[in-house]
């Protein structure tokens, strides 16, 4: 294994710098003159996806440092101890194996862990086409129509995305996802099922999540109130879980509990049997595709060299934007209304993965880690917060993400989306001079005067560095590639900036402090060691329900 470095104790650290400083005062628009085929020679394919970072700000040079940084780092010789199930994640001392449970084979040294992806696999399919056929039946003996997804983070992201993306291919059963503790979110999704129909899926690594937990005794609740018998219930729930014993406390029978590992990382999870919601709504056939599209986005990522291999290069390309020339922030642009939980799958994919201030050796990071990320489906974006991205004053990098063609049959619709994908990819290279906006305001009959006052405030700087994702179709096969790319260049940054993308201790602190005023709430816990502003809003929460109860 390479040693665990930062990213300043690289050799091509100073050279990069130095780069930077280069870059800052050359327009990316003006690498076009001296290249202009740069959108072919700065782009690279795998797995139905291409990938043009010809509007970064990069040359030749600050590639060559760039991959230089990458083979220093060894990022594809640890692809492959990833791949074999070495310790990746030193915190848990566990391995991170999700390429594993979309592999056909068993990688060397793990028959057993494949053996139970495999047989776990086999059950999804039965549950999936089970269900689908109609034979598994409620407790009033129909057959399921709806499944309510209950999970959160890794265990809802991943599964509502895809579900959400793929309808078109086959949505049979209607899938709906709760994942917030407010009631609101499952009320709205019970609203207008029927509870003699309705399936729940409850997904939790741990089965310890307050939030799934607590949905799946309202979810009971709700059942026996529409009049299920206590020993019934077992027929409505499916459980996806490392800890069976748990979900068989919770009157789930134990062959409608699927296993899953601690090897797998709950936002690394969507490939497991926490996808299974999306089997039995989108089938099994299109669930296998997407598996089949992330295991051929693996085989890319595992054998092709840094300058042509998709992950490494989106890698590079953060920590480029990131580190060297200061973006604090990356947007993702999907132009495809199917991938609009796209940015906040991604989200909890890198920000959970990479917001980390100390290295896998517990030094402080010298250097920032993840950027933070955010975005929206094209084009509802461009008539909220582009402006921000065109004028403010925020360093950014984006990835524009674009289905080439639409299964809606809409062409003209879809070629207007794919016009406006393209002018603010445009927009955001060449931008508009003030002398632009003089001479356009002055051809339109403005005066003088008024064009010269407006000039400043029409003018869009540009040179926005960004890259376009394309494919041909969003497909099962396309978002199975995309989603592992995102992951593997999740992992290649955190080995660039010497930290464990696999653990997420920053999470856990909220969790106990939420445990402890909730039981003070509950007048079970003394309040003691609570502050003066949290003992004000539980005293203000007390009396504003007292309110409420009154005027009921
Ligand atoms: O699947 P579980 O154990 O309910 O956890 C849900 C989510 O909670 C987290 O632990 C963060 O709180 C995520 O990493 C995880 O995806």
């Amino acid at each position: 294994m390479a040693p665990i470095l930062q990213l300043f104790e690289r050799k091509a650290y100073p050279k990069l710098v130095e780069d930077a400083a280069t870059m800052r005062s050359i327009p990316i628009e003006s690498l076009f003159v001296d290249q202009p085929d740069r959108s072919t020679t700065y782009s690279a394919s795998a797995a139905g996806l291409t990938l043009d970072f010809s509007r970064q700000a990069v040359t030749d040079d600050i590639l060559t440092h760039l991959v230089a940084l990458a083979t220093e780092a060894q990022l594809r010789d640890a692809f492959a101890a990833l791949r074999q199930g070495s310790t990746v994640n030193a915190t848990e001392n566990r391995p991170a194996l999700h390429t594993l449970l979309r592999s056909n084979s068993a990688p060397e040294g793990l028959p057993n862990e494949y053996a139970a992806v495999a047989e776990t696999r086999r059950r999804m399919q039965d549950w999936s086409e089970h269900i689908r056929s109609g034979r598994h039946t409620g407790f009033s003996g129909q057959p399921i129509t709806d499944v309510v997804n209950l999970g959160i983070g890794g265990s809802d992201l991943g599964p509502r995305l895809v579900n959400d993306a793929l309808q078109v291919f086959d949505g049979k059963i209607d899938a709906h996802f709760v994942a917030n503790v407010d009631p609101a979110a499952l009320q709205d999704a019970l609203l207008g099922l029927s509870p003699e129909s309705t399936l729940f899926v409850v997904c939790s690594k741990s089965f310890g999540t307050e939030e799934t937990i607590t949905n799946a005794r309202a979810a009971r609740s709700w059942l026996l109130q529409a009049g299920a018998e206590a020993s019934a219930l077992g027929a409505h729930f499916l459980a996806i879980t490392t800890d069976i014993q748990a979900a068989a406390d919770m009157g789930i029978p134990e062959d409608h509990c699927l296993p899953l590992w601690d090897w797998v990382g709950g936002r690394y999870s969507l490939w497991s049997a926490i996808g299974l919601s999306c089997a039995i709504s989108l089938g099994w056939h299109t669930f296998s595709e997407l598996l089949a599209g992330a295991q051929q986005m693996d085989e890319h990522v595992e054998a092709a060299v840094p300058g042509q291999n998709l992950a490494v290069l989106m890698a590079l390309l953060e920590v480029w934007n990131t580190n060297f020339l200061g973006a604090d922030s990356h947007v993702v642009l999907p132009y495809c209304e199917g991938l609009g939980y796209l940015p906040e799958f991604l989200q909890q994919l890198t920000m959970e993965s990479n917001g980390k201030r100390v290295d896998v050796l517990g030094r402080e990071l010298k250097s920032d880690s993840a950027p933070m990320l955010w975005g929206a489906a094209g084009t509802m974006g461009q008539h909220s917060f582009h402006q921000l991205l065109h004028q403010g004053t925020r360093t950014f990098s984006a990835d524009f993400i674009l289905p080439l063609t639409t299964h809606t049959g809409m062409t003209e619709q879809h070629g207007r989306l794919v016009a406006n994908c393209l002018a603010q990819s445009r927009a955001m290279t060449v931008g508009r001079t003030e002398q632009q906006c003089i001479d356009s305001l002055l051809a339109r009959g403005a005066g003088e005067e008024r064009a010269q006052a407006l000039a400043t405030h029409l003018a869009i700087p540009g040179n926005r560095p960004h890259s376009l994702i394309t494919m041909d179709a969003l497909t099962p096969r396309s978002l199975g590639a995309l989603l592992a790319l995102y992951e593997h260049r999740t992992y290649f940054s955190s080995l660039l900036w010497g930290i464990n993308a696999f653990d997420q201790w920053g999470v856990e602190l909220g969790k106990d402090i939420s445990g402890s005023i909730y039981e003070v709430m509950q007048n079970t816990r003394p309040s003691v060691d609570l502050d003066t502003v949290t003992l004000k809003h539980i005293a203000a929460w007390r009396a504003a329900n007292d309110r409420a109860k009154q005027q009921d």
